[in-house]
């Protein structure tokens, strides 16, 4: 059943909506940051821009008062991960992703103690159906099982928030609670193309299902004009929530 948003603290709804710049280079992120204006207060930088110059970016980002969540999506041996996210958490960015295996998840929960930084754990890919997941060799199992599985060790481990697809925020929101953090991708404006998403809302439907976070970035970041994109996402997440 879908929780209510009243569990949720609202503060600017702008700060609810992640921009994901998901651009080629640091001069495309910082044109796209300029044209936004005040209508983007958070960021996501992703593989393609941390890998071309995006670690730098941040702190730039910062000094203007945006937030900054890295999407790096780490997964590795638990003494690599520990000590790779202590080297992120002096970045200064709010978000980092990690996948939701548990030894990587209680790793990144070590290495980041002692700063300010959230770890987000990736649960099921939002690409990703119940038929991908039999390609990846899982025995056969619902996705939205295996992310109400992993999003209760994530609790368990003491990770701040969940990334998983709209259509599970209520399941999910029941698991951890209200406090946690649930960032969804695979949002979609009303009329706008899926591409490789698979398991897609409207930003108001999002937030009705319990997300705390929407990402968005092609539906954004390709519009013609990202500021209005982002503009008319902003406004139809204040009238979900009003
Ligand atoms: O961790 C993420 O942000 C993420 C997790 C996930 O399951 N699905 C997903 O799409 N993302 C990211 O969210 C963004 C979605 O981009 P668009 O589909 O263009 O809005 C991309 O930067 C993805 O890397």
């Amino acid at each position: 059943m879908p929780l209510s948003t009243d569990s949720i603290p609202v503060g600017d709804i702008r700060d609810r909506l992640i921009i994901g710049l998901d651009v080629p280079s640091v001069e495309e992120a910082r044109a796209i940051v300029q044209r936004i204006g005040d209508a983007g207060t958070f960021y996501k930088i992703g593989y393609q821009l941390a890998y071309a110059g995006g670690f730098a970016f941040v702190q730039e980002l910062i000094a203007q008062g945006k937030k900054v969540f890295l999407d790096l999506k780490l997964h590795d041996i638990g003494n690599t991960v520990e000590e790779g996210v202590r080297s992120i958490a002096r970045l200064g960015a709010t978000l980092l992703t990690v996948h939701a295996y548990p030894q990587t998840m209680r790793a990144a929960v070590a290495g980041k103690a002692g700063s300010d930084l959230k770890i987000l754990a990736v649960t099921v890919l939002t690409s990703y159906d119940d038929q991908d997941l039999i390609e990846a060799g899982y025995a056969p199992v619902p996705a939205a099982d295996l992310v109400a599985k992993r999003a209760a060790q994530a609790r368990d481990i003491g990770i701040d928030g969940i990334v998983c697809a709209a259509p599970e925020a209520a399941r999910v929101r029941a698991i951890v609670g209200p406090d946690r953090l649930i960032v969804t991708p695979g949002i979609r404006p009303a009329g706008s193309e899926a591409g490789d998403q698979k398991r897609i809302v409207t930003p108001g439907e999002a937030l009705r299902l319990g997300s705390s976070h929407l990402v968005v970035a092609r539906p954004i970041v390709k519009a013609a004009d990202p500021r209005a994109a982002a503009q008319a996402i902003v406004a139809e997440m204040a009238a979900a929530l009003a």
